[in-house]
């Protein structure tokens, strides 16, 4: 079995995380793609609760046949979402896993400041897909789309509801949860 990770903050989820991880899918061989919500941010990055995120991570997994999943890992006791000790423990978890790692190409300028990035290497195949507007070397497959979490944020706090950028069940759960400042129900 192989399973590609997807770490991030997923605040929130959008369709630029689900054509990464589709991509990858059907093109490199994975049986599952597991989206790794952020417990803790490393670079100390602020987020809505865990609890609201992997809810909407779950909402993005239901518009697959079931390949995309999420994992609660980085909530469990002593990791503090340093990737290499996330994936130590999925490791011994799953012995017969053979893992890869996704990231966009935006994160390769803060690889220098990641914690054993070299084990990590040694543990997964990284694959760093090329997130538009970020051309880097080594770069898997074409651009994908141009969208972020942060401009999703902002388009919320303007009262436009980006609902071609985000899957309508994500939307749903931000708003019946009151999330970003969305009318609870609205
Ligand atoms: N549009 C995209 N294309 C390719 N990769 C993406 C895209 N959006 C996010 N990713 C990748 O998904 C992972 C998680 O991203 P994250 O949840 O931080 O989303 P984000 O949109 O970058 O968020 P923010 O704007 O809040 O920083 C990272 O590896 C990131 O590079
Ligand atoms: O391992 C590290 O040192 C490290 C430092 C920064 C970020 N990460 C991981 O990178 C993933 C994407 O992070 P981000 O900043 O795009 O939300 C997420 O899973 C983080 O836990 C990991």
């Amino acid at each position: 079995m192989q399973v590609a990770l997807l770490g991030g903050s997923f605040n929130p989820p959008h369709v630029g995380h689900l054509m990464a991880a589709s991509y990858v899918h059907a093109t490199q061989g994975v049986d599952e793609v597991w989206l790794m919500p952020s417990a803790q941010h490393p670079f100390g990055k602020q987020m809505e609760a865990f609890e609201h995120r992997v809810a909407m991570c779950d909402a993005m997994c239901r518009e697959t046949s079931g390949w995309l999943k999420t994992t609660r890992i980085e909530s469990e006791p002593g990791l503090t979402g340093r990737t290499v000790d996330t994936l130590a423990l999925l490791v011994e978890r799953h012995p017969s896993v053979r893992w890869s790692l996704i990231i966009g190409s935006d994160i390769l300028r803060d690889l220098p400041h990641w914690k054993d990035f070299h084990r990590i290497q040694e543990m997964s195949r990284v694959l760093v897909l090329y997130r538009a507007g970020y051309p880097a070397p080594d770069t898997v497959g074409p651009p994908l789309a141009e969208v972020s979490s942060t401009v999703i944020r902002e388009l919320l706090a303007r009262g436009t509801e980006p609902s071609d950028l985000v899957p309508s069940g994500v939307l749903a759960h931000a708003r019946a949860a009151g999330l970003y400042g969305l009318r609870r129900g609205k």
